[in-house]
């Protein structure tokens, strides 16, 4: 048996794990560098949870000079299973108002120049990223959502920017006529990453603004973000932890194979495989190693 652990990283606004017992911070070495901060463990309601702020104490690191790989990676190394992303968005749609949660289902990538997988020449790895999300992860947090009578939005299509700019009114006009709903900057590679981990992953989005769309609303500058995060970060830790209370001990099989992505992806001929880079592959590869495929 594979035991849950619950990994959750905390985006702007949300640098601690509210209700956490048995609280330990620990730095975590892996081989692709410094993760955003410590790792704090603790348990709520006897589960296991694992907290990261993505961009550090103090909001240190922007989005695009956070090391992912080394945050997923870190993850991996602490036994996470499941990691469910909190992130504050802008929305493109008026029902996606500041304050509301929502469950995304689908994410676009815009970003560039971030490393963005673990593998690569001497390790050549394909996973699918159809369904980024894992399905029974989301749908936990949609019952805990209802159990606390917090209201949610189930499904929405995320769009990742570089950033650190927000975007231009034609840009914010072109996401929208694009049927996006929501925008961010951190969502990719993370979710990506996360799959090549073999970790389950689900985001909260939390809805901050219309960006610079919206005839009636100013648009986004961060202080206003803060803000609605502050407002509703009571609701988000309140969300988290019935997630938690409610989560099974042992760790149930994603029904898409989000926890056995690496099955049949892995292209480089064993013996062809670059020893240097297996063995900083050592945890995102350990499952795979095991089973000897
Ligand atoms: C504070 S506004 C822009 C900032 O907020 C979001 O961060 P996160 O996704 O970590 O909650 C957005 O992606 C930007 O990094
Ligand atoms: N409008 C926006 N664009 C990009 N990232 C955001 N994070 C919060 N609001 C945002």
């Amino acid at each position: 048996m594979t035991r849950a652990v619950v990994g959750i990283i905390g985006g702007s606004g949300v640098y601690d794990l509210p209700g956490a017992e048995n609280l330990r911070r620990e730095r975590v070495a892996t081989p692709w560098g410094e993760p955003s901060d410590e790792l704090v463990f603790g348990e709520i309601g006897g589960t296991q949870a694992v907290f990261l702020p993505r961009h550090g104490r103090g909001h240190r690191l922007a989005p695009s000079t956070i090391n992912y790989r080394a945050n997923i990676d870190a993850m991996k190394r602490a036994g996470v299973t499941d990691i469910i992303s909190v992130s504050a968005c802008g929305s493109f749609k008026s029902q996606f108002f500041p304050g509301l949660f929502v469950l995304v289902d689908q994410f676009v990538d815009r970003t560039f120049g971030r490393p963005s997988s673990f593998f690569g020449d001497g390790c050549v790895a394909h996973v699918s990223m159809a369904h980024p999300i894992a399905p029974k992860l989301s749908a936990r947090i949609a019952t805990a959502a209802r159990a606390e009578g917090i209201e949610i939005a189930v499904g929405g299509t995320y769009v990742c920017m570089e950033g650190p700019q927000f975007s231009t009114y034609a840009e914010s006009l072109h996401y929208k006529a694009m049927g996006y709903d929501l925008i961010g900057m951190t969502a990719m590679p993370e979710a990506k990453l996360a799959r090549e981990a073999e970790i389950s992953y689900a985001t909260i989005a939390m809805v901050t603004d219309f960006d610079c769309w919206h005839p009636e609303h100013d648009h986004v500058d961060v202080a206003s973000v803060i803000e609605i995060v502050r407002n509703n970060a009571a609701a988000a830790a309140k969300l988290v932890g019935r997630v938690l209370k409610d989560f099974p001990a042992e760790h149930e099989a994603c029904p898409i194979g989000s926890d056995r992505a690496l099955d049949n992806a892995i292209l480089t001929a064993p013996d062809a495989r670059d020893p240097a880079l297996l063995k900083k592959l050592d945890a995102v590869m350990a499952r795979v190693n095991a089973a000897g495929k």
